[in-house]
């Protein structure tokens, strides 16, 4: 934490809001990445972690606030999903060389790194979930970043390829040194790996660094040895909670009138979980 008061972030975001017609997907955000560490963003269905990605990669302009992009900022993007043409077939080797300036001996160094360099000659339209994750971060990492933002980079894989991915994820980030960005729901498999965790539901619910790895015997049964050291599980306390808007609609000291938790009786509990 001493070490980010002399760095300077690679990206920041300032008091972001983004509304889209009435509906606020952001707002207050400030959130900063800095050089060699790993941001996991987690929240609920819609409560704008995409949106955040996409403001911070320039690509949705925010209704209010600052996006700074630090002058060296190079950034590889893994999508949620990307849509292929099923009409165009192409293969994997020509999908990659799509991305400017990379020479095939690139191609081959990165699917190596990756593990898909049995998949160079297939066809992009029949790859796995897995696969098909793995070619995106092969993708990502051509333009040898110093940020990889990946959004919910394990979505349609098998517990034992997410394990395998976020290993991979892992490896990539010494090999090339850079700073990752990822929203996630695989909270149990990416916390140990993670300087920072914020909480997004419009606004930043709670952030912090991740709890000390869980000893828990059926987490370390479950995934074997090998994964338990990586295992830690982050818990967190709400200071308020959330409508079926989203919106924040109480607090341990205040309550809505369309809170369905509000205090009744002074001796009810304030909903302060
Ligand atoms: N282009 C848009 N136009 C209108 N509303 C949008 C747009 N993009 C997102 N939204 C809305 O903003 C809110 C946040 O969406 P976002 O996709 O960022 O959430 P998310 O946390 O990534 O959700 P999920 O976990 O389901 O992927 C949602 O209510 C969504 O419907």
């Amino acid at each position: 934490m001493q070490i980010n008061a002399i760095q300077i972030p690679l990206v920041e975001l300032k008091d972001i809001s983004v509304v889209f017609g009435q509906k606020t997907a952001l707002q207050n955000i400030n959130l900063a990445v800095y050089p060699n560490s790993v941001v996991t963003i987690v929240g609920p269905n819609g409560g704008g972690k995409s949106t955040l990605l996409k403001v911070l990669l320039r690509l949705q302009q925010p209704s209010g606030g600052k996006v700074i992009h630090a002058k060296n900022l190079r950034i590889g993007y893994v999508p949620q999903k990307i849509q292929i043409d099923h009409n165009f077939p192409i293969t994997v080797k020509k999908f990659l060389s799509l991305k400017q300036g990379v020479g095939s001996q690139e191609i081959y160094e990165t699917a190596r790194l990756l593990s898909v360099s049995h998949l160079l000659n297939n066809s992009m339209q029949k790859l796995s979930g897995g696969e098909m994750q793995r070619v995106l971060l092969a993708r990502a990492i051509l333009s040898k970043p110093n940020l990889l933002v990946l959004d919910e980079p394990t979505q349609g894989v098998d517990i034992n390829g997410q394990i395998e991915l976020y290993q991979l994820i892992h490896q990539t980030r010494k090999k090339l040194n850079c700073s990752v960005l990822m929203v996630s729901h695989d909270l149990h498999l990416v916390m140990a790996d993670t300087s920072e965790v914020f909480c997004v539901n419009q606004h930043i619910c709670c952030a912090g660094s991740p709890e000390t790895l869980s000893n828990d015997p059926k987490f370390i049964h479950f995934f074997g040895d090998q994964f338990s050291k990586n295992i830690a599980v982050y818990t967190h306390r709400h200071n308020h909670k959330h409508d079926m808007h989203g919106d924040v609609c109480c607090t341990a000291n205040s309550h809505s009138t369309s809170c369905l938790h509000r205090v009744r009786t002074k001796e009810d509990e304030p909903c302060s979980k």
